[in-house]
């Protein structure tokens, strides 16, 4: 800090009036907050949201002046995915982390309805590993990359007429989650008269759904340029990274048969407006909202979601402690309650299985005394006919003897007659 102070006397009224020529007392302090700040360097995640080839890593080139490298996507992916890649810039001795989340096969797939399931998945997790970080006893911070998204790019495609269901949907989805900044990609290829029809119906297609857009935060006295930046949204973008040469200078743009659209002209488009926004007027902002909003919302439905509560019953301030008590109690009477459960349910089929084992063997034992009875009849039976074969056997005998000796009566008969006869 300077600390020359001119001295300064006002003769006509005798008061002496001190101007200061440099900064001075704690006037400093907004210089550590930029040297820190400068040393620490500075982070932002940004996600793209919108249909395969729509101009998402074009128009990031053309924000950052970078080629990134380049990923073209398929159209034949089966599901929704997202491209995440972090970049350490450097402009000036301003270092920037840069986390770039693209969603890769956005709108191809035939059924659209969970398309945006795992762009909620992705924001939620984010917040969830920040919320993981500060629940730690032993945090770092420092070293830790908060992966939360600080914004939304969402690309409109420039059809002309309207929102898409799919657009509506994704963005009900997300509006809670995440600063939403509305874009009309490639917008060269509408005119300037249906541009302005197109972003009129797009917001109040917005407004009449109840999407929330990030608001830009509002002063007492709104400065023009908030004004304005309003009036333009969704913000008509064109990317391009081709220079084109317009007059004697070089510019970037894109080149058409009848002219140059230059990018950074903002009679052309809202490029330039887009780029200052994010870069050097909301970038604190949006982080701010990100914090203070959208991870605020989420922390506390999952705070709330573990137990966890400000005030008890009574409507009275709670302690940790007492919460922690609680949840033990009530953790402790539920493992009770199904320890309970279960031993009766084990009793209960500890019964079952005993009778369908009595069933069992009483239909056993009833088969035997069957098997039993018939086996008794079947050996009466057989004894009742030896008896019979036995009975049969003497008769033949008897009958055989008698026959034995009526023969040999006949044969001493015969001989008689014979000698008789001679
Ligand atoms: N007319 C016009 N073409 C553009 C614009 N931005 C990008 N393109 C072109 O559109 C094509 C696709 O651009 P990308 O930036 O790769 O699109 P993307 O959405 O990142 O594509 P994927 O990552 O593959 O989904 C390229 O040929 C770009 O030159 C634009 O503003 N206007």
């Amino acid at each position: 800090c300077i600390k020359r102070i001119r001295n300064v006397s006002q003769k006509e009224e005798n008061i002496r009036c001190l101007t200061l020529l440099g900064h001075f007392g704690f006037e400093c302090l907004p210089y550590q907050l930029v040297n820190r700040s400068i040393q620490q360097g500075f982070s932002f995640n940004v996600l793209c949201v919108g249909e395969t080839g729509i101009g998402k890593s074009t128009l990031i080139d053309t924000l950052f002046n970078i080629n990134f490298k380049e990923h073209k996507s398929s159209h034949f992916y089966s599901n929704v995915g997202l491209r995440v890649q972090t970049y350490k810039l450097q402009e000036s001795n301003v270092q920037l982390k840069l986390t770039v989340a693209e969603t890769v096969g956005y709108g191809d797939q035939v059924n659209k309805e969970a398309s945006y399931q795992p762009i909620v998945d992705y924001l939620d997790a984010q917040f969830e590993a920040y919320l993981q970080e500060e629940l730690k006893i032993k945090r770092s911070y420092f070293e830790y990359h908060d992966s939360r998204i600080h914004v939304c790019l969402y690309f409109i495609s420039p059809t002309g007429h309207s929102l898409k269901s799919l657009d509506l949907l994704t963005m009900k989805k997300i509006d809670r989650k995440v600063n939403i900044v509305p874009l009309i990609a490639k917008a060269d290829t509408v005119s300037k008269n249906d541009l302005q029809k197109f972003k009129s119906n797009i917001m109040s297609e917005l407004a009449g759904n109840g999407i929330q857009i990030y608001q830009f935060p509002e002063d007492e006295e709104p400065t023009a340029q908030m004004t304005s930046l309003k009036e333009h949204l969704p913000f008509a973008v064109v990317g391009s990274m081709d220079e084109v040469k317009v007059g004697k200078r070089m510019v970037r743009g894109r080149q058409y048969p009848w002219g140059v659209l230059q990018v950074e002209n903002e009679n052309h488009c809202d490029f330039v407006r887009l780029r200052d926004m994010l870069l050097c007027t909301n970038m604190e902002d949006l982080k701010e909202q990100t914090h203070t909003q959208h991870y605020e919302r989420y922390r506390c439905h999952r705070l709330q979601k573990m137990g966890f509560t400000d005030v008890g019953p009574d409507n009275q301030p709670i302690s940790f402690q007492e919460i922690y008590e609680a949840k033990r109690q009530e953790l402790y009477e539920q493992c009770q309650r199904e320890e309970e459960q279960l031993k009766q349910k084990f009793m209960q089929r500890v019964k079952e299985k005993e009778t369908e084992f009595k069933e069992a063997e009483k239909e056993l034992q009833d088969k035997f005394e069957h098997l039993k009875k018939v086996q008794q009849e079947e050996t009466m039976k057989l004894e009742e006919e030896r008896k019979q074969l036995e009975a049969e056997i003497i008769d033949f005998y008897k009958m055989k003897a008698a026959s034995e000796s009526l023969q040999a009566q006949t044969c001493t008969n015969t001989k008689k007659d014979k000698e008789r006869k001679k």
